[in-house]
């Protein structure tokens, strides 16, 4: 019984707590008291009333439960959850392991709960938002890398959030106190590649009346951040390879060897095996790139998250204004090429063009629908319950509708709030 005294005298700031095999907590350090938002009683408290307020395990709710994990495999288990807290309901990292006693007895499962400050599942401004199933498999892969001193390559459409991840990896490593540099790579061409990255000294050539230090120093201790990586011409991947692989540079007309140091993570909007396969961008450079590819979903695979992500934006720019049911209908048939980016300046206007607090689909400029199976053409009329026509028929209403959602149901011959309902459930994929 070790274990128990020990952990309840843990005062370290990580919540601990040991679980038996009945979800029953058997000890727990400060951090987990102070964390929870029930009273904890050793003994009788479980472990998902405390941390999620269910009443049953978590897999009997729809989420993984590391416990059941652990239990079938004996081996170590890590999941994102949202778990109901102080500072109120946050993502937390969790962390499960079996714990033995010395006779090889199952003592119980300690889970540790890291929360997760550089993502959220509510509108929250500066943090990366999003509750779909893409948006957290790639939480959890930057929770993973973020803490190491591994290369990261982020792959994902223009306006996916590259530089936002990119954040929440420094963020949350323990370069989070040094600087994070960001280098737009596009347009850089070799003299000025070289010159910006690794900095000149005095005299290097005209112009150059002073030394000037170069992006690589300005990371010094931090992240360096290469952004759209695929538009570095091949022989500057040279120079950056060697950068890689050596740890040091010099400055543009300096002798001087300079060691290097920081964490890399670089993005490209870009297919990099396509371009390895096409000759234009080095295999050996990609391999020190890629060592932890972390793909970025565009916003029509995350679509889920979109009332959220409107929230968010509708929230910044006007506190007062809501989206309409029926806005949102008419955005969750769109494509969204440009990705949140497109999303958020989407919304920007609208709330400049909605003169109370409601934003009508009229408010929104008119947007291309997204592409619908082709089968009335061939007469080959797919078959759909009518429930799920009905929902594509509200979809391509609302977004051919430039009026309010009021003349909208007039016509649809239901009252307006029968609309809002049946909107909500359109969008509520
Ligand atoms: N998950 C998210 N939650 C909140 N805001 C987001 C999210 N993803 C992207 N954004 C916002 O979308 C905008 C575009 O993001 P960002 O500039 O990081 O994209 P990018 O992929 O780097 O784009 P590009 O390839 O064009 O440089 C920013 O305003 C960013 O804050």
């Amino acid at each position: 019984m070790r274990e128990i005294e020990q952990l309840e005298a843990d005062d370290s700031d990580l919540p601990t707590v040991l679980i038996g095999s009945d979800y029953r907590l058997l000890a727990c350090n400060r951090a987990y008291r102070e964390n929870a938002v029930k009273s904890v009683e050793i003994g009788r408290s479980r472990c998902f009333e405390i941390t999620h307020g269910y009443t049953s395990p978590c897999h009997e709710n729809g989420e993984a439960c590391p416990l059941q994990r652990v239990a079938e495999t004996g081996l170590a288990q890590r999941v994102l959850h949202v778990h109901h807290t102080r500072n109120g309901a946050r993502y937390c990292d969790i962390t499960m392991e079996p714990v033995y006693a010395t006779d090889g007895r199952l003592l119980g499962y300690r889970e540790t709960l890291q929360g997760v400050d550089h993502a959220s599942h509510e509108p929250r401004a500066d943090t990366l938002c999003g509750q779909s199933a893409p948006f957290r498999a790639m939480l959890e892969l930057i929770n993973r890398v973020a803490p190491t001193d591994v290369s990261v390559l982020l792959q994902g459409e223009s306006g996916t959030g590259k530089e936002l991840v990119a954040r929440a990896i420094h963020d949350a490593s323990e370069r989070r106190d040094q600087p994070f540099v960001v280098v737009e790579c596009t347009g850089l061409n070799e003299s000025l590649f070289e010159s910006e990255l690794f900095g000149y000294s005095k005299g290097a050539f005209t112009g150059a009346n002073r030394d000037k230090p170069g992006l690589v120093d300005a990371a010094h201790g931090g992240t360096l951040f290469l952004d759209e990586i695929g538009d570095i011409p091949l022989q500057q991947q040279v120079k950056l390879l060697r950068l890689l692989e050596t740890g040091t540079y010099r400055a543009v007309g300096s002798v001087e060897t300079r060691r290097a140091n920081f964490r890399l993570v670089s993005a490209s909007h870009k297919n990099l095996p396509q371009l390895v396969e096409a000759g234009e961008f080095r295999q050996d450079l990609y391999f020190r790139l890629a060592a932890f590819p972390i793909h970025l979903p565009a916003l029509r695979e995350r679509i889920g998250d979109l009332p959220l992500l409107c929230d968010l934006f509708v929230r910044q720019q006007s506190p007062d204004k809501r989206l309409t049911p029926a806005a949102l209908a008419k955005l969750s048939g769109y494509d969204f090429p440009g990705n949140v980016r497109e999303l958020r300046n989407l919304l920007q206007r609208a709330c400049l063009m909605a003169d109370d607090e409601r934003i009508e689909p009229g408010h929104l400029p008119p947007l291309a629908a997204q592409a619908e199976p082709a089968a009335a053409a061939t007469g080959d009329e797919e078959i759909v319950s009518l429930k799920e026509a009905e929902r594509r028929y509200l979809q391509r209403v609302s977004r051919q509708f430039a009026g309010s959602t009021a003349e909208l149901a007039s016509r649809l011959g239901i009252s307006e709030r029968t609309l809002y309902r049946k909107l909500a459930d359109t969008t509520g994929r």
